[in-house]
């Protein structure tokens, strides 16, 4: 595995020091800006969305629905609530349905939403949609998708590897109905097929037959955010079979949703928080929510602080102990790079457990972790399904970060404590966050 781009841009993270004391407005949710952009493209009636997160793989959802045909308009905010946010909180996408057409191109860039999410909704535009995206997109797997889609009775052109490039021959409608699908390798596979699923003549049922399965709360999101606009959803949950969910046709609701913020991209500052010992606050974060970072509550604690959660957010303290900690990230693996990089600077061993399918994210991710933290004078070694991570004194240096955004947060985190990391490519970060640059001096005071 290659460093991916030149080292000429180096980022050098910033020393903290001392104990952080910051109050950090984090954009919205990727998963949830994704997903409310589906939803919205595929209802019956004009929808708002309030507050999305404008990054690459949100813009990239937003730019393959208009390429499809949607309306997506940019404007302010006509909400009666007050914007926390200092800049462009009060911002908000009005979604109008007119339609979905062919043919057209749509590029995925390394967004798994997007590559996921879109073709089944190509399945019911009335021609052609060719879907490609960056080098890396064509090693994401996408077999749950393209096969599912071909026995609902979907028409695609790939070349035979179950991944991009492909186009979808739309038809103006798909068949639907029941279909089995392995999803251990992304969650994404299952929130695919329920998000277009009340589109389908006859909607959709979705059986998992694989071994395990990542990610739940992703799923979770996706039927929440289903029922929320109109959707019949049964799931194993509410009563239904195990590993098997169900959508009902039907019309869907345009709504008025504010988006919440990304609470796994609230990780690096709150890791922050822990690893200096010191305080950061998190306006908005959510009573109640899918979103997996809403377990850094319980991980982070673990690991040495303390949260509270009140009407200004979430209050995060460092005791200024940081412990290793052994735990299954299989339904959370998103959070793995910010807690191995926690891990390294630790006061005992960790071990990660149940997440193999992070070597097919945005890039090999325990791989890379496991290089860029021993190339640091770490002690890092990759399991079946994870990392043993033995906490060693670190020095400064490159930490690569493989056009992987959470590679860049997680070196940030190391470079908080040990002087010199550079983060190669910190630009990167603009897939989901592209104000991290600022976000993290400003939390720091510079
Ligand atoms: O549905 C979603 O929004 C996501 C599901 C998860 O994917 P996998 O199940 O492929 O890990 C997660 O890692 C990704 O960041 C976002
Ligand atoms: C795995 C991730 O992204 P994607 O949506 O591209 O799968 C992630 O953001 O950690």
């Amino acid at each position: 595995m290659a460093p991916n781009t030149a080292e000429t841009a180096l980022w050098p993270a910033p020393h903290a020091s001392g104990a952080v004391d910051a109050t950090v407005h984090v954009p919205g949710s990727k998963s949830v800006t994704n997903r409310a952009l589906v939803l919205a493209a595929l209802a019956s009636e004009p929808g708002w969305l309030r507050r999305p997160l404008r990054s690459r793989d949100t813009l990239l959802m937003a730019g393959a629905l208009r390429a499809m045909g949607v309306e997506i308009e940019e404007t302010v905010s006509s909400s009666s609530s007050p914007a926390t946010g200092p800049d462009r909180a009060g911002e908000a996408w009005r979604v109008l349905p007119t339609g979905l057409h062919g043919p057209a191109t749509v590029d995925v860039g390394n967004a798994g939403t997007v590559m996921r999410f879109l073709p089944p909704v190509a399945a019911l535009a009335d021609g052609p949609i060719r879907f490609d995206g960056d080098p890396r997109s064509y090693e994401r797997p996408l077999n749950g998708v393209i096969d599912a889609l071909r026995v609902l009775g979907a028409r695609i052109d790939d070349d035979g590897r179950g991944a991009l490039p492909l186009t979808v021959h739309g038809g103006g409608a798909l068949d639907g109905g029941p279909v089995s699908i392995d999803a251990s390798s992304s969650s994404q596979f299952v929130s695919a097929l329920l998000l277009s699923g009340p589109r389908y003549n006859q909607g959709v049922e979705v059986r998992h037959v694989g071994s395990s399965l990542p990610s739940l709360p992703h799923i979770r999101m996706t039927v929440d955010m289903l029922r929320a606009v109109g959707a019949q959803v049964d799931t194993p949950e509410s009563g239904g079979e195990p590993n098997v969910w169900r959508v009902t046709p039907g019309a869907l609701l345009g709504r008025d949703l504010t988006i919440e913020p990304d609470l796994s991209n609230a990780q690096p500052f709150l890791a922050a928080a822990l690893v200096t010992g010191g305080k950061v606050l998190i306006p908005d974060w959510p009573a109640r929510t899918t979103q997996p970072g809403d377990r850094l509550r319980e991980i982070f604690t673990e690991m040495g602080g303390s949260c509270e959660l009140t009407e200004y957010g979430l209050e995060f303290t460092g005791s200024g102990a940081i412990h290793g900690i052994d735990v299954d990230l299989g339904e959370v693996g998103e959070l793995t790079p910010g807690i191995a990089a926690v891990a390294a600077l630790a006061d005992s061993p960790s071990t990660l457990r149940g997440v193999a399918h992070l070597r097919l994210h945005e890039t090999d991710r325990l791989a890379a972790l496991t290089k860029e933290i021993n190339e640091l004078g770490g002690d890092v070694t990759e399991t079946s399904d994870g990392l043993h991570i033995r906490p060693r004194r670190l020095h400064g240096g490159v930490f690569h970060t493989y056009e992987d955004h959470r590679m860049a947060t997680a070196g940030a985190i190391i470079g908080l404590l040990v002087e010199g990391v550079q983060i190669e490519n910190v630009a990167t970060t603009a897939k989901t966050l592209p104000d991290f640059p600022d976000l993290w001096t400003g939390m720091l005071g510079a």
